[in-house]
């Protein structure tokens, strides 16, 4: 673990600072990762990797705090990678040189699927692996086999690759050169204090560490005293600091008040009459929710998909990938975080055991996390059909749109019960009415006339959707699944192309759907829902198809102040000089 003590010269420091259009070349980034980069229409350094990059490549711990969707992947991918493209290590290594850890499977996926095309577009020899705890032995021996320079992987499962004797622990300790913690503020939460405080005992002296982070917690801390010694800190102002600087502020966010009940008449409304713009990515709190609503959607012709940790995961992996292609615009995610934290809350310990974790959901996958650090691709709109249980959740859900260059709105549905914890948000975020940023407003374009112009064919239609039909739904969503997982499996091996059997949002109802709610009558809409659609339809025409946008070079545009890629700050031009990214030497 990297150890210097020198301090950063302050000339660099302020110049950092004042000059926020450096370029990736630069910065020091090999012409070949900058290519890479461009052929993904990425041209220009975000603020945190316009500052870690450099700190990286000069072989420094790093622990960097940056806000949802601000670019932390690549701001420890290039340097990462580039380290290795020079690598004059000692060759016949037993074990990979960088160790990426990640709290769930399809972060896992998401960063392997982003180093392995890195790797293709520089056309180097590098070999990336990525290994979860379900991963069978025989695939398990051949990821190690070579071994990988990178393996990308969940903490628990280096005590089984341990165990298995596909790796050793000298070999870790003779060959690793990089460990990286990704999505930091959640590890300890998923379970893995101990697998990781396992792992330290083999990670060499020397090796350098990096901890990304959306989130600072007690958490993060505890990790940075674990792994890091004397990291460059590379953070946002705290939580409770400065409180409005954590949602992008590329992020319209905004709430309703509504029943308990009321809440399927609500968002039954929002999303029929087209008062969001798609894609739309709703979280519940649970499951079978998730199947109540995606039903109850159906019968009006709305179709979806409900993402959870019930399924196989080669089914979840391609529903991600099928709502990132932009197969379908409805997905509805359980937010299974909010479960592991309540558990946790109870057991009051900081973190849930590895034993607990199974004896909580037996049936569930510990490794499913569809909240934190997924890349969902071009979602305009998150909403909070439950409220999440912590502000952390919120921020964490709500940074799954508003990522790279694109904007995105949020809505919460709040329902008595929820107010307490919304008021938490609000508070934690710094709502306040005169400023923009971090300010809740209530969802301005849903009438109580529209909504209780659907309420009478909506009462009869939830009532239909009773808990036996969910459990039934559920059950043939989870058969379907998993003979799609078994047929992509063969399908794509010999159909790469073939996307005709990844449709995940195939209607559930047994009965025939009917036609008459499909469409909402004219005479049921009031002029300003009408009015409200049409401008929300007006406002996608003029987005184009949401492509994110490519920054323009080298002028500073007004667009720098709005952009979480390209600022910390939420305050403008002004505070962001002072208030930007604050380093700092532990
Ligand atoms: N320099 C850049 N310019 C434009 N887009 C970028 C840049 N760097 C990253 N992106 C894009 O921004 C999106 C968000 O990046 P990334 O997933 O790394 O965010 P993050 O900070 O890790 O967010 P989270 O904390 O939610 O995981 C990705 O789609 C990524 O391709």
């Amino acid at each position: 673990m990297a150890n210097s003590t020198e301090s950063l010269p302050k000339q660099a420091e302020a110049q950092e600072v004042e000059d926020g259009d450096q370029t990736f070349e630069e910065l020091g980034v090999d012409p070949r990762l900058i290519r890479a980069l461009n052929k993904k229409n990425i041209d220009n350094p975000t603020p945190i990797q316009r500052v870690a990059i450099p700190l990286i490549l000069e072989g420094k711990d790093v622990v960097a705090r940056a806000k949802t969707g601000s670019g932390k992947t690549f701001a420890y991918l290039l340097p990462l990678m580039q380290k290795l493209f020079s690598d004059s290590g000692p060759k016949g290594k037993l074990a990979p040189s960088v160790l990426i850890l990640v709290p769930t499977r399809e972060l896992c996926q998401q960063v392997y699927v982003e180093v392995s095309s890195l790797i293709e577009l520089c056309r180097v020899q590098l070999k990336v692996a990525q290994l979860s705890i379900n991963t069978n032995p025989s695939d398990m021996r051949v990821a190690l086999a070579g071994p990988p320079d990178i393996l990308v992987t969940t903490p628990a499962c280096i005590p089984k690759c341990l165990s298995s004797g596909f790796l050793k622990a000298a070999s870790i300790t003779d060959s690793l050169e990089m460990l990286v913690l990704d999505e930091a503020d959640l590890l300890l939460s998923y379970g893995y204090e101990d697998d990781i405080k396992a792992l330290t005992t083999y990670v060499p002296r020397r090796c350098q560490c990096l901890l990304m982070s959306a989130t600072s917690s007690s958490d993060v801390e505890k990790l940075k005293k674990l792994i890091l010694h004397n990291p460059y800190i590379l953070t946002l102002p705290e939580m409770g600091e400065v409180k409005d600087d954590i949602i992008p502020q590329n992020v319209q966010q905004f709430w309703l008040a509504c029943g308990a009940n009321d809440k399927l008449v609500y968002i039954l409304a929002i999303l029929k009459l087209e008062l969001v713009q798609k894609k739309v990515l709703i979280y519940t709190n649970t499951i079978d929710m998730g199947f109540r609503l995606r039903l109850f959607l159906e019968k009006f012709g709305i179709r979806s998909a409900v993402l959870n940790a019930e399924l196989p995961q080669n089914s979840r992996l391609h529903i991600l990938e099928e709502f990132n292609v932009g197969l379908f615009d409805y997905l509805i995610a359980t937010d299974e975080s909010q479960a592991k934290e309540s558990t946790e809350t109870k057991a009051d310990s900081g973190a849930v055991t590895k034993k607990s974790r199974k004896r909580a959901k037996p049936k569930l996958d510990s490794e499913f996390g569809v909240v934190r650090g997924i890349d969902f691709k071009n979602v305009h709109t998150v909403i909070n059909f439950d409220m999440p249980l912590t502000v952390e959740g919120y921020v964490h859900r709500i940074g799954r749109t508003g990522r790279g260059y694109n904007t995105g709105a949020s809505v919460s549905l709040v329902s008595p019960n929820e107010m307490n914890i919304f008021d938490d948000i609000k508070s934690s975020l710094g709502d306040d009415e005169n400023k923009d940023a971090g300010f809740i407003a209530p969802f301005p374009l849903l009438t109580k006339n529209a909504v209780e112009s659907l309420r009478y064919r909506v009462e009869d239609v939830a009532k239909s959707v009773t808990k036996v039909a969910v459990r039934e739904a559920r059950a043939q969503d989870l058969r379907n699944e998993i003979l799609n997982s078994e047929k992509l499996k063969a399908h794509f091996e010999s159909n790469p192309k073939d996307l005709d059997l990844l449709k995940h949002d195939k209607v559930l109802s047994k009965k025939p759907l009917p036609l008459h709610l499909r469409e909402v009558p004219e005479y049921l809409l009031d002029a300003t829902t009408r009015e409200a659609s049409k401008l929300v339809k007006l406002q996608k025409a003029a987005m184009g198809n949401n492509k994110p946008l490519k920054r323009q070079s080298s002028k500073k545009t007004s667009r720098k102040s709005k952009n979480p890629l390209k600022t910390f700050s939420m305050e403008g031009p002004k505070k962001a000089q002072n208030g930007g990214i604050k380093r700092k030497r532990e």
